[in-house]
């Protein structure tokens, strides 16, 4: 019989696309892009505070593409935090020169596919750090939402929970051969968001985020399930990086 699986959650996320106006960057004075810039770092400086302290994780990389000009990926405990982290960079003086062009929220998950029988898994830390993972400062992210599809004979809901353990199973070995070369955050959004999981992809190397989808294509479970929103590809950002980025 088909049924839901249990999933576990952890941290809230917001992936926050934005595009810079360079019209509107340009035409302020010297003086307001200096107040501009430093308002955003101190924004980071807070990021990070954060992080250190263990209470979410944030993320800053370019995006390459006309899609947007860079994406924060803010993990916190709930919703609120969100959106007042939203409200805050919008606003300060920066933001008034970004234009937004995509959000995503979702909250990061573990599905109970591949569970031990009888133990707690909250009192896992190896689960627990990855329900509230600090996010890899890797060189490259990708991000894309996807769904299950959910046609005809290709209904993912509608299988059974040994049938969709077989193929998680057969997902699970692909991505774990991926092991060292790419960090997966997966994040639930069934009700939060227009897809139903969000993906974040971190790698060194941004070649092995063409090669994994590429290889997870062939596989059953995305070549018959899989659904696939826009993709968004970048790089790691951080002050000195934004402080190039910016100079006129
Ligand atoms: C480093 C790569 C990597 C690894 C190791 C990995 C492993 C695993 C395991 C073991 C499990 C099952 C957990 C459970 O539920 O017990 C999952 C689960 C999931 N994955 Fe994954 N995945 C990877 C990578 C990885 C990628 C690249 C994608 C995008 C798919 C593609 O075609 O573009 C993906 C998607 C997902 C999703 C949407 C889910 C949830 C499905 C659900 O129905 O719940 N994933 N994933």
């Amino acid at each position: 019989m088909s049924e839901a699986m249990q999933t576990l959650e952890g941290w809230y996320v917001l992936n926050d696309f934005r595009a810079i106006d360079w019209t509107a960057w340009k035409s302020l004075s010297k003086q307001e892009r200096g107040r501009a810039e430093d308002e955003l770092y101190s924004l980071l400086a807070q990021y990070q505070a954060t992080e250190d302290q263990r209470e979410g994780s944030t993320a800053f990389y370019s995006i390459v593409g006309q899609k947007a000009d860079f994406m924060f990926m803010h993990l916190r405990e709930t919703l609120e935090e969100l959106n007042e982290l939203e409200t805050a960079f919008n606003k300060t003086l920066f933001a008034q020169v970004t234009i937004p062009t995509f959000s995503y929220v979702s909250v990061v998950e573990l599905g109970s596919y591949m569970a031990k029988p009888g133990t707690d898994p909250m009192e896992d830390p190896d689960i627990v750090a990855r329900l509230k993972p600090t996010l890899p400062k890797a060189r490259h992210v990708c991000f894309y939402p996807m769904n299950k599809r959910r046609e005809g004979n290709d209904n993912w809901y509608m299988l059974s929970v040994d049938e969709r353990r077989g193929f998680m199973r057969a997902h699970g070995m692909i991505g774990r051969s991926y092991a060292g070369k790419i960090k997966q955050i997966i994040a639930g959004s069934i009700g939060l968001d227009d897809w139903e999981w969000g993906v974040t992809l971190f790698a060194e190397d941004a070649l092995q985020f063409k090669k994994i989808v590429h290889e997870m294509r062939f596989d059953e479970t995305s070549a018959r399930f899989g659904e696939f929103g826009e993709f968004y590809v970048g790089n790691l950002l951080n002050r000195d990086k934004m402080e190039t980025m910016l100079k006129l």
